[in-house]
């Protein structure tokens, strides 16, 4: 279905636009010859060679059948496409789904949260559908399951939660990784031995989480009832308000993706 498309990615050039057109080329989902971008600053080098890159939202608009939104969200609520009825999807942070239809031009409008993991086919994309585009979930679903997992939310109010936890990566997951650096660092480790080794163990625990398995919840039950070293520093952590922490740090992440709403 997505490979008989063209698909235009306003904002195609620039991070999350280019990660996601290299994602679908290399999950075959769609020819790089069917992509078109149009972005203001040009092409960029790492975007597939015979995707087509023009400066104008209308050239793009009349050639394509399925239209990404894919620039920073500052200003983007005064774009009008006049898109004539076709989809037009958005990866945009704090945009809503009535911003979208006055910027499409019409109600077939999806609003999701993706990330730069798609041209790894790593990312998460849920998004939340209005009424014009029901029909579009399908489509949406080959889309954003070719560039890693998707979900459909009910509520859109949740994708200020994924824009704040799963948008960004590495993200919060990098300050953790560079916390247990510093830690080996004071310790006297080289700074170099201490990179590697955290490194490595963020790609094993990557690897084991995302194969399945127990919940994140059991794995940790399981430690501390194993009763080890690690119960040890588990607890301390626990005690010490780690959960309410992380709580606080993303609740500041959703609240200024709710605020860009009302700047953009
Ligand atoms: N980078 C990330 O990790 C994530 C970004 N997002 C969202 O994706 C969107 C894009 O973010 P990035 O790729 O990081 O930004 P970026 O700054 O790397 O790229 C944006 C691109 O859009 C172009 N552009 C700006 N205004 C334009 C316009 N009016 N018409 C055409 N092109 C225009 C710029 O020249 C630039 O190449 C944002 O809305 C952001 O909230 C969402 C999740 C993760
Ligand atoms: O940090 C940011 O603003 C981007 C948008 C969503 C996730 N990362």
């Amino acid at each position: 279905m997505l490979g008989d498309k063209i698909l235009g990615v306003i904002g195609g050039s620039g991070q999350l636009g280019c990660a996601i057109i290299q994602g679908l080329v290399a999950a075959n989902a769609l020819p790089a010859n069917r992509i078109l971008v149009s972005n203001r600053s040009g092409a960029r080098g790492d975007l597939p060679d015979t995707v087509r890159v023009v400066t104008d939202h209308a050239e793009l608009v009349a050639a394509c059948d399925v239209i990404l939104l894919s620039v920073p969200p500052t200003g983007a609520s005064e774009m009008r496409l006049r898109a004539d009825g076709k989809l037009v999807l958005s990866v945009m942070a704090g945009v809503t789904i009535d911003q979208l239809a006055e910027i499409a031009g019409h109600d077939r409008v999806i609003r999701a949260m993706s990330s730069p993991a798609a041209a790894e086919q790593l990312a998460y994309s849920p998004y939340v559908l209005r009424t014009g585009a029901r029909d579009d979930a399908a489509l949406t679903e080959e889309l954003f399951g070719a560039i890693g997992k998707t979900d459909a939310l009910h509520e859109e109010a949740q994708l200020d939660v994924f824009t704040a936890i799963t948008g960004p990566v590495p993200g919060f997951v990098a300050l953790f990784a560079d916390a247990m650096i510093g830690f080996a660092r004071d310790q006297g480790v080289d700074g170099d031995v201490a990179e590697r080794a955290v490194r490595q163990l963020f790609l094993a625990a990557g690897n084991e989480m995302g194969a399945g398995g127990p919940s994140p919840a059991k794995q940790v039950q399981w430690m501390i009832d194993y009763a080890g070293t690690t119960a040890a520093g588990l607890e301390a952590m626990k005690a010490a308000g780690v959960e309410d922490v992380i709580d606080k740090g993303l609740a500041a992440a959703v609240e200024k993706a709710r605020r860009i709403a009302e700047a953009s």
